[in-house]
């Protein structure tokens, strides 16, 4: 089985080689980078030396295309669905990293991501890959639109609250922090060290893509969700995300009875933990695991939900090889079974 990282260069495309690198079935990888251009990658990414070969090549169409079974794409917004829309070839296996192909409206693509759909009607083939809500259509799919990193901890916090119908309309609000690679390889004043070193902040309220994505999903398990509130923050650390999700209960429930209705949901889930304490993003660092703490407050009437990942794994790149399992019939553990790094 051979494998092409389109973005090999990058954070997400890294985890890729790391992970693919050690996976049971894989056994050829072809990268593919825009600028960077190296005769093996170690050139560029020396941690990689005597472990990982190859060189980092430039995307070319079909002919790349022929180099492999599958293709990740771990490339920025815009470049995968340029990408997408010259590939004739039906058969290949596409897992994009992307926000390009999530979205089910073109309206609601271009505006929040500011940008006009090149090939919008490419999007139908595309399933959305959070395989603990949707792992049959997954199992049938040859192109996965993979979930964004908020989204992936913040859906799978309140789906389970939506299926069995717990709470208020469109009283869910979503507190999340991220580390900084989040934000990709790239050097500016986001990223600046002075900037995220010992501070704090919040960014794109109400203006950030994840709000549609994560909308469009919640939507589709229980069809009176239409709105949320959704906070991003940028916390002074590498990897990690936590959502805090907030949202007003219909009637009275216990913890105990919060916790079971988690268990029994994601009883199947491989990846997902109920905690019966607060997590912290350092219990899932370096993992695929989400880990889910779920309490209720008889004060305010409200649910709090936390769910941490962490954003390279879970919410990118192992998340990808977890599609990538179930496409292929595999369990979708295989290769992805190692434990957090604490501390
Ligand atoms: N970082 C994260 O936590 C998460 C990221 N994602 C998504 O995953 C994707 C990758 O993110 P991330 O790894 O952070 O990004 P990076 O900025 O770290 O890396 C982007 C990669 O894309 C490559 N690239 C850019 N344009 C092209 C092109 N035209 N052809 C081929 N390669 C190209 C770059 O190559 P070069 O080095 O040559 O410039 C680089 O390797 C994005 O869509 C992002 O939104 C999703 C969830 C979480
Ligand atoms: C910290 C940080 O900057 N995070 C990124 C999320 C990365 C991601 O998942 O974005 P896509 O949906 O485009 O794939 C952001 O807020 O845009």
């Amino acid at each position: 089985m051979k494998v092409g990282i389109v973005g090999a260069s990058g954070y997400s495309g890294l985890e890729l080689i790391r992970m693919l690198n050690m996976h049971p079935i894989i056994d050829g990888l072809n990268f593919y980078a825009l600028t960077s251009n190296a005769n093996d990658i170690s050139d560029i990414y020396p941690h990689l030396k005597s472990i990982v070969k190859g060189p980092i090549q430039k995307w070319v169409a079909d002919q790349s295309i022929n180099e492999n079974h599958i293709i990740f794409l771990a490339t920025p917004h815009g470049v995968s669905s340029e990408i997408v829309m010259n590939i004739s070839d039906e058969n290949v296996k596409i897992i994009d990293l992307s926000g390009d192909f999530r979205l089910k409206e073109e309206q609601k693509y271009n505006k929040w991501y500011k940008s006009n759909h090149p090939c919008f009607s490419k999007t139908s083939n595309f399933t959305y890959g959070l395989a603990e809500w949707n792992k049959e259509e997954i199992k049938t799919s040859n192109f996965i639109a993979n979930p964004g990193c908020y989204p992936t901890a913040s859906i799978l916090a309140i789906a389970p609250l939506l299926k069995e119908n717990l709470i208020v309309e469109n009283s869910i609000i979503i507190d999340a922090k991220s580390g900084i690679s989040g934000a990709g390889k790239g050097s500016n004043e986001v990223t600046h060290f002075t900037n995220r070193n010992d501070n704090f902040a919040a960014y794109k309220i109400h203006d950030h893509q994840h709000i549609p994505e994560i909308e469009q999903f919640l939507s589709m398990i229980n069809p009176k969700e239409n709105y949320i509130t959704f906070t991003p923050h940028l916390a002074p650390m590498t990897r990690g995300i936590m959502a805090t999700v907030y949202s007003t209960a219909r009637e009275m429930i216990t913890n105990e009875e919060l916790q079971e209705l988690y268990k029994e949901m994601y009883k199947d889930s491989y990846f997902i933990r109920i905690r019966d304490s607060i997590p912290c993003t350092k219990d899932v660092y370096g993992s695929n695991l989400c880990d889910i703490y779920p309490a209720f407050d008889e004060r305010t009437n409200r649910i709090t939900v936390i769910s941490v990942i962490d954003n390279l794994i879970k919410g990118a790149a192992g998340q990808a090889i977890q599609n990538m399992n179930i496409m292929l019939g595999l369990p979708e553990e295989t290769g992805l079974t190692f434990t957090p790094i604490f501390p």
